[in-house]
């Protein structure tokens, strides 16, 4: 499947689809029955919030990881979703694209309703300038960005089930990304494969 330039600078890739069916459905309905999903809180201004989504983080024994001030041991990879790993990789390497990965944040949101508020994944773990891929189930909801420096206007990526959207180098340094709410049904997960630099 050939990918799609969205931004060449710095480069936002999507390549639609990566998994066709039945295997984006199948993968879907097991990551939903299978994982440990979790809603931990944040503490805000004093107060306890459970995030506003499930998630798990799975890596490697190494790749711990901060995430909202927060330590986070990884699970072990689950089979479906190192084969996932595996999968992007081989994409990526044939659309010229080196990356590697010890570790992806799942995220569930069970409804239009859960969401990710504005931020970027520049936790220094994760090192100067990251590829961040993106794979993404079910619902199909748009990713949000926008410059920090406002230097054109904030834009949508729709992310199609069995979609994968690459985040390359700069994109985390110049851009911050949501999952806003929105009136649309339907259960999403997205797995965000990263590389964890140095265990914290
Ligand atoms: O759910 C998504 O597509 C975005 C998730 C995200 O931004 C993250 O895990 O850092
Ligand atoms: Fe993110």
């Amino acid at each position: 499947m050939p990918i799609e330039t969205l931004l060449a600078d710095p480069p936002l890739w999507l390549m639609d689809p990566l998994l066709e069916e039945p295997d984006a459905s199948a993968l879907l309905a097991a990551l939903d029955a299978e994982l440990a999903w979790q809603q931990p809180s944040l503490r805000l201004y004093g107060r306890e919030h459970p995030i506003p989504r499930q998630q798990v983080w799975m890596g490697t024994p190494e790749a711990s990881y901060r995430y909202s001030g927060r330590e986070f041991l990884p699970e072990p990879w689950h089979p479906a979703v190192a084969d996932l790993r595996d999968r992007v990789i081989t994409a990526l390497v044939a659309a010229g694209i080196d990356a590697r990965f010890n570790s992806v944040l799942l995220n569930r949101y069970a409804s239009g309703e859960e969401r990710m508020g504005w931020h970027s994944d520049d936790e220094p773990e994760l090192g100067d300038d990251p590829l961040i891929a993106v794979v993404s189930l079910g619902a199909e909801r748009p990713l949000r960005f926008r410059w920090k420096r406002r230097e054109a206007p904030a834009f949508n990526v729709w992310l199609p089930h069995g979609s994968l959207l690459v985040m390359g180098p700069g994109v985390q340094r110049r851009l911050q990304h949501a999952l806003l709410p929105r009136r649309l049904p339907g259960v999403r997960i997205s797995l965000t494969f990263r590389l964890v630099m140095s265990a914290c």
